[in-house]
């Protein structure tokens, strides 16, 4: 039988600091999905897998706050990207594991973060990363806080992709090919399902 060691627990962290273009500029997250914000049904998934839950917002940071969870801004200017969230996120989570999610991927897997950090730990990765249908997620990442220098120089340089900085690191994929609609994300207001 195998000695049975315990998981490491995982802050989980929200990503919802986007400019939401495609939906013509409204905060994501609190954009209607079944009755309710969108990211309450992120929440509602998410919270269950990690130890401590955080929000990344830019806007609307008390609406967000009425969830319950630390939301807090990027410290850089501009709606730099994802990663400037997740700089944020590294620099204030309790564990050494955090992972991130989309505040618009409201069927994400249940498994989640399971999943990535079985892989994260046999691997000794830095980053395990979702794929599904050779389609890689990166907002769906599991990384350590220890990559907090790295990924602040990597956005002082002026570096922005999501993808290119978690490949630049020692990353695994995982495949959720049994679940690739669990990462559909809802970006234009043709993808939210009709009202009523
Ligand atoms: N903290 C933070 N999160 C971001 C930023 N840009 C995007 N995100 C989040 O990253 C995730 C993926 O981004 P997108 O799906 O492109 O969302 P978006 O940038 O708001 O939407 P578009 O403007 O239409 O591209 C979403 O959950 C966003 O909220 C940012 O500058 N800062
Ligand atoms: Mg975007």
């Amino acid at each position: 039988m195998d000695a049975i060691t315990p998981l490491p627990p995982v802050s989980g962290l929200v990503l919802a600091g986007g400019r939401g273009l495609r939906m013509g500029g409204a905060d994501k997250g609190l954009v209607d999905f079944r009755g309710r914000p969108m990211v309450a049904s992120v929440l509602e998934r998410f919270a269950p897998q990690v130890a401590e839950l955080m929000i990344s917002a830019n806007r609307n940071l008390d609406a967000y706050a009425r969830f319950g969870h630390p939301v807090f801004a990027d410290d850089m200017a501009d709606f730099a990207g994802p990663l400037a969230g997740l700089k944020a996120g590294l620099a204030r989570a309790r564990h050494e594991l955090v992972a991130t999610v989309p505040c618009d991927a409201p069927l994400l897997p249940p498994d989640l973060v399971a999943r990535l950090l079985a892989a994260l730990l046999r691997e000794d990765a830095e980053i395990a990363v979702a794929t599904a249908g050779g389609r890689s997620h990166p907002v769906f990442c599991l990384c350590r806080r220890a990559l907090l220098p790295a990924l602040a120089d990597y956005l002082a340089a002026g570096g922005r992709k999501v993808d290119a900085w978690q490949r630049s690191r020692r990353r695994v994929e995982v495949a959720f090919d049994d679940a690739a609609e669990a990462f559909a994300n809802l970006n234009s207001p043709a993808d939210l399902p009709p009202a009523g």
